[in-house]
């Protein structure tokens, strides 16, 4: 039977429409920031800052917003959001370096704060990844502090902020994805309880409207045939007055067992339609063996005796069904169809139970 599910890790094209729009404005930030630093930069540093960020940094930015038009993009969306954000630390650490050797200047190490951050809350980076950032990233910084000495007596206490920054990141990343793990189990179990009928575990009413009216456009564009069975127990007003509420439930219990015995492919729906109501669709079924499935749960209730006294048709529970078996395109909607099935179900009531009708035409029991 299909799970009437949400996939929480599903990228909506909104979701995707606002990340490529948070990578642009990365780039964006990266040009703004250019011209602040030109600004502050030696002259003699200007040809290699230039290069750094406009030839190398930006298109970084640019070949991942050109990869989020990936059609598989959610397949290495994570690989390629912790390498761009390592490459373009690395490339701000080369910088450093540079801006020391060719002109004794200390350029600023705070960058690696924002592409991490970035990395880690607005791309949104697994806590696996940012973990990997947090170590390549320090320890390029340790390595690069111990090669020059750009911060003098400051050096220290400059690793320690990135070290500790990176740390903090990572906590909070780990934090956000404990909360949102939380979330998503919430959201399922919700979603368990607003789809699913308590007593028999089936699709509710609701939900199992919304799965087969989504079967039934799809059989109807492929020109395959529906099967609607609509199943009710008989007198069970009767059992419950004889044998008490409690028996009441186990039998409807029984009916929703007997029915996922019988209708056990991927694409059946199964649902409890009101009190001792049940409604399956089941698709690209024969006539003959739609009769035979039905047969199948006449002869389960047969087998189960189990005692109705009340009953004026006969002395055990039984059940009857009316069945639709058509086309899609026959029908303007599956409600007609459930209509035909609910007035076949009508017809085994009137005729003494206990039985199945296929459209109308009786099926001997
Ligand atoms: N135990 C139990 N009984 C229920 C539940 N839902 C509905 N019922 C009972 O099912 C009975 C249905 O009665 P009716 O609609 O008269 O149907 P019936 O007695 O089966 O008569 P026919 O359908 O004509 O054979 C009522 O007594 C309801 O109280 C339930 O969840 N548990």
């Amino acid at each position: 039977m299909p799970k009437v599910s949400v996939n929480p890790n599903y990228y909506s094209p909104r979701d995707m429409l606002m990340l490529r729009l948070s990578i642009l404005i990365g780039g964006v930030l990266i040009g703004l920031f250019m011209i602040g630093d030109l600004q502050m930069v030696p002259k003699g540093l200007v040809d290699a800052y230039v290069t750094n960020r406009a030839f190398v940094q930006l298109p970084i930015v640019f070949a991942l917003l050109a990869s989020s038009f990936h059609p598989r993009f959610l397949q290495f969306a994570q690989a390629a959001f912790f390498l761009t954000i390592l490459s373009l630390v690395y490339t701000n650490y080369y910088l450093i370096h540079v801006s020391w050797k060719l002109a004794a200047f200390s350029f600023p190490y705070e960058g690696t704060f924002l592409y991490a951050f970035f990395g880690f809350f607005v791309l949104g980076m697994t806590f696996r990844y940012a973990l990997w950032l947090m170590f390549l990233s320090s320890a390029g910084f340790i390595c690069l502090m111990l090669l020059d000495s750009v911060y003098g007596d400051r050096t220290f206490m400059n690793a320690g902020f990135v070290v500790g920054s990176l740390f903090i990141g990572v906590i909070g990343r780990h934090r956000l994805d404990l909360l949102l793990g939380e979330l998503k189990g919430a959201n399922e179990q919700l979603i368990t309880l607003s789809t699913t009928d308590g007593l028999t575990g089936l699709l509710n009413r609701r939900a199992f409207t919304s799965e087969s009216e989504r079967l039934f456009a799809i059989l109807r564009r492929s020109g395959q045939p529906l099967a609607v069975f609509m199943i009710d127990l008989d007198h069970f007003k009767q059992f419950n007055d004889c044998y008490g509420h409690q028996e009441g439930d186990r039998a409807i219990r029984c009916q929703a067992d007997i029915l996922r015995s019988v209708f056990k492919r991927e694409t059946d729906i199964l649902g409890r339609y009101g009190g001792e109501e049940f409604i399956v669709v089941a698709e690209g079924h024969s006539a003959s063996e739609s009769e035979r499935q039905a047969a199948r749960i006449l002869t389960q209730w047969q087998d189960l005796a189990m005692p109705n006294e009340g009953s004026t048709s006969g002395k055990f529970l039984t059940c009857s069904i009316g069945i639709c078996h058509g086309m899609p395109a026959d029908y303007d909607s599956l409600e007609n169809m459930i209509k035909t099935a609910d007035e076949a179900l009508y017809s085994v009531k009137e005729r003494g139970r206990g039985r199945s009708i296929v459209d109308g035409g009786l099926t001997a029991q």
